[in-house]
């Protein structure tokens, strides 16, 4: 069975996608079977991938709310091992139509269920929100990736976002872990990111799965359209970092 993943922070424009995007990309490069699940209305990691949220039929929309099968709605991408279930428009209506539905914390849960074993990971890149789309997300998953930003503030969305957590592992799904937190955007010179990044480090009381992505002109150039850098430059230092990033992610999970 598939280890799903979900990339959650409601504050938006961390570094959820991006993140996402890049180790999804990673690990289908390390020969794994990769799904990624766009339940972000935003579609960017939809439009990286090379598809228009606009014109596409497949989508998460169809599965959620129209009861389609996920798997008529899975489409392959350029990078090898790396399937998509494509965000579209319509998706920024589902928050609310979710709320008419039976079982609605689970309907994602329950359309992953069939495709579940056909991938080694199956990745889902969430909404800046803590609506039901990510609570359906963190309702199925195995465990969660914060991609976080030592910026101000970014201590109290954290500690929102590990209630939100708390109660949905307390009420929906009591296995969902926190795998890590990879600190994103970061600024080697700045004071401010080394102090934040410090106090988020100490948040934890267990020891994390933690990473930091610096910030990086070419990722941006890649990033802003959801493109995986590996497909735009793979030298450099944003590439770099989140090659290290995955690789030690799996080789944490082999352990
Ligand atoms: N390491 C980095 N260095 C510099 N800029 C970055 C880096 N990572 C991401 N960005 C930029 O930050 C912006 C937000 O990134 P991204 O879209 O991944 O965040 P998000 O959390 O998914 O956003 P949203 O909440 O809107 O879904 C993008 O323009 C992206 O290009």
């Amino acid at each position: 069975m598939g280890k799903i993943v979900s990339f959650s922070n409601q504050k938006g424009g961390v570094g959820k996608t991006t993140t996402c995007v890049n180790m999804a990309a990673y690990i289908a490069a390390e020969g794994k079977k990769v799904l990624l699940v766009d339940m972000d209305p935003q579609g960017n990691a939809t439009t990286g991938l090379g598809f228009s949220k606009s014109s596409l039929e497949q989508s998460i929309y169809s599965v959620l709310i129209d009861d389609e099968k996920a798997l008529e709605n899975i489409m392959p991408t350029e990078v090898e091992n790396l399937d998509l279930l494509p965000s579209n428009i319509d998706l920024a209506g589902a928050e609310v139509e979710l709320v008419y539905k039976k079982n609605r914390e689970r309907v994602l849960k329950n359309a992953l269920e069939e495709i579940r074993s056909r991938y080694d990971y199956i990745l889902i890149d969430c909404p800046p929100s803590l609506g039901l789309l990510t609570i359906n997300a963190l309702a199925c998953a195995d465990s969660v990736i914060i991609p976080i930003q030592s910026e101000y503030y970014a201590l109290e969305g954290l500690s929102q976002l590990m209630n939100s957590i708390s109660l949905v592992k307390q009420h929906l799904n009591a296995g969902l872990e926190v795998d890590g937190v990879v600190l994103t955007m970061y600024d080697s010179r700045s004071l401010i990111s080394k102090q934040i990044a410090e106090e988020i480090k100490k948040f934890f009381t267990k020891r994390l799965f933690e990473i930091v992505v610096p910030r990086n002109v070419r990722l941006v150039e890649a990033s802003s359209y959801g493109k995986p850098i590996m497909m735009h430059d793979p030298k450099c230092t944003g590439a770099r970092a989140y090659k290290a990033l995955t690789l030690e992610y799996l080789a944490r999970q082999s352990k």
